[in-house]
């Protein structure tokens, strides 16, 4: 056991949704500085654990710790000043507004200043360079006077994640970062992601395995609401049980697509 907690880790974690148990008892630790990916079949409660570890959902049972300390029960803007930050896929863009001034606003809010209020220059200085900083992040610099509403779909996927940057939170979590998009763009967003996120921790649901595999140093499959096996990329795809779980979805090596879904927003091939 190393001396520091875990960055973030989920204690017998459940949620029911009246008398149906959704996530069951999920035990899970991830280090700080680990890429990690939740996988599993459609229904699974992917989706569930993410909105009980960024407080969207209130839990049922278990405790959630960032760094060693219980955020369950805080409402999702304490977490995220806690220190973790969600993409909420788009919605968290002003569709009408630049993309410079929605990475700004992002920032003034991690700042505590507001639109309308008095603002000090020198720390809207500062706060236009940190966005300036994310917008090359994350690659949108030609982007910058857009409105964001005008990017197209990957863009603004990206806009999303500078988004979370702006919180300056050291945990990621990424819902399906990938979906909807062709495979070009999928590796130029394994690219971007990989790239903003070095030093920090991440939790992501991925389906596609390829980008788990350039990605991510761990996963875990979480089958009927319960943690299957947590192991290397590489051991997880050779886990006979784990390959059982996706029934009738033979691994596909071919289009690094191992365990496919039949989610609706997929790309085509
Ligand atoms: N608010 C809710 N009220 C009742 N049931 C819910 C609610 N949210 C999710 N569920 C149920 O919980 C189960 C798990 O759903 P969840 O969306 O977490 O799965 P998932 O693994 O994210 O699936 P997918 O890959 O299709 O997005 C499903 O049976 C779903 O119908």
């Amino acid at each position: 056991m190393s001396a520091s907690p875990p960055a973030l880790e989920l204690v017998g974690v459940a949620k029911s949704f009246g008398a149906i148990p959704v996530v069951r008892g999920v035990d899970l630790q991830i280090p700080a500085g680990e890429r990690h990916a939740v996988i599993g079949p459609n229904g699974a409660g992917k989706s569930t654990l993410f909105n009980l570890v960024s407080g969207l959902f209130p839990l049922s049972g278990g405790d959630i710790r960032l760094r060693g300390r219980s955020i369950a029960g805080l409402p999702p803007h304490r977490i995220n000043r806690s220190g973790l930050a969600r993409s909420f896929q788009i919605t968290n863009i002003f569709h009408r507004l630049s993309v410079f001034e929605n990475l700004r606003i992002g920032v003034m809010a991690r700042h505590g200043l507001r639109f309308g209020l008095f603002r000090p220059v020198a720390r809207m200085r500062q706060v236009n360079e940190e966005a300036r900083a994310i917008l090359a992040l994350v690659r949108l610099e030609a982007r910058a006077e857009d409105l964001a509403g005008d990017l197209t779909y990957s863009e603004q996927r990206a806009l999303e994640i500078g988004m979370t940057l702006t919180t300056g939170a050291d945990v990621i979590l990424l819902d399906e970062p990938t979906a909807g998009m062709s495979r070009e763009e999928t590796d130029r967003a394994v690219e971007l992601i990989r790239e903003v996120t070095a030093g920090k921790t991440l939790l992501m649901v991925e389906h596609d395995m390829s980008v788990v595999f350039s990605l991510c140093d761990r996963v875990s499959v979480l089958v009927y609401g319960e943690i299957l096996a947590t192991d290397t990329p590489e051991r997880i795809s050779a886990n006979r049980a784990v390959q059982e779980a996706y029934l009738g979805e033979e691994p596909d090596e071919s289009s690094g697509r191992d365990f496919g879904q039949d989610s609706g927003g997929e790309a085509a091939p």
